[in-house]
């Protein structure tokens, strides 16, 4: 099955808020714009994936994303991620009814093509099916067979309210690029531990991170 996969990203000026002991507010937007190059051009690299849309109302953010090859949807109803990512789903599936269509998280800059293909392909066997992040407690992904409705259900404790949904956890070893969001500094530093993408690295060079590896 190739799916499309749609990547929620909120405006860079405010994206990142918990980051802000790690990289300075003049910094962050930066940041979080690499992560979803990163992000995108892993999951554009993908053998399961179709073609990759990033919802967004970020101006700079929707060209450098359109300029790797994902396709840009308008960031509506201005409700939320929630709210956000079922519109794209529905833009998706408006164009193409029988898409396969997952949610990829977009701070996902050490992500792997490989891994990826693994979780979808895993996905695929089941109606609804999701991830779980690298802490256990939210998502990184989920995904929806053709013909079923995506339910997002991102945001606090997700990972419990997917299961309550009906989502089929997904329970797979060696998938941890896919699985490490980074929401504070100590998830940078396990993400540039797996080994982040060049954006990323770029990015985070600039920033002092105790135990980043010189050079
Ligand atoms: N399009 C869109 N994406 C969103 C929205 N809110 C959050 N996101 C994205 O959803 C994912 C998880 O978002 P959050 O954890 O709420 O925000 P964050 O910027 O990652 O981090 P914090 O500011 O520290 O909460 C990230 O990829 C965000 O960019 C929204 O309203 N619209
Ligand atoms: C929105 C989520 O991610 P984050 O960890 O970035 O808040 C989530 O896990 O549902």
């Amino acid at each position: 099955m190739q799916w499309t996969v749609v990547v929620p990203l909120k405006a860079l000026a405010r994206a990142k808020s918990r980051l802000s002991d790690t990289a300075a507010d003049g910094l962050r937007p930066a940041l979080a714009l690499a992560f979803a190059q990163d992000t995108v051009a892993a999951a554009l690299d993908c053998a399961a994936v179709r073609d990759v849309a990033v919802v967004t109302g970020d101006p700079l953010a929707g060209r450098e994303l359109a300029a790797l090859g994902a396709r840009v949807v308008a960031d509506e109803p201005a409700d939320g991620l929630n709210a956000a990512l079922a519109h794209a789903a529905g833009v998706v599936r408006a164009a193409r009814p029988g898409a396969a269509v997952a949610a990829l998280n977009a701070d996902l800059p050490a992500l792997r093509a490989v891994e990826l293909a693994r979780v979808l392909d895993t996905a695929a066997e089941f109606p609804r099916a999701f991830l779980p992040d690298a802490a256990g407690i939210g998502t990184t992904l989920l995904a929806a067979a053709p013909g079923r409705e995506l339910l997002p259900a991102f945001g606090m404790d997700s990972r419990v309210r997917h299961r309550a949904s009906g989502a089929v956890e997904i329970a797979l070893e060696a998938v941890d690029s896919v699985r490490q969001d980074v929401d504070t500094g100590d998830d940078l530093r396990a993400a540039l531990a797996l080994g982040v993408g060049p954006r990323t690295a770029a990015a985070a060079a600039r920033l002092l991170i105790p135990g980043q590896p010189a050079g």
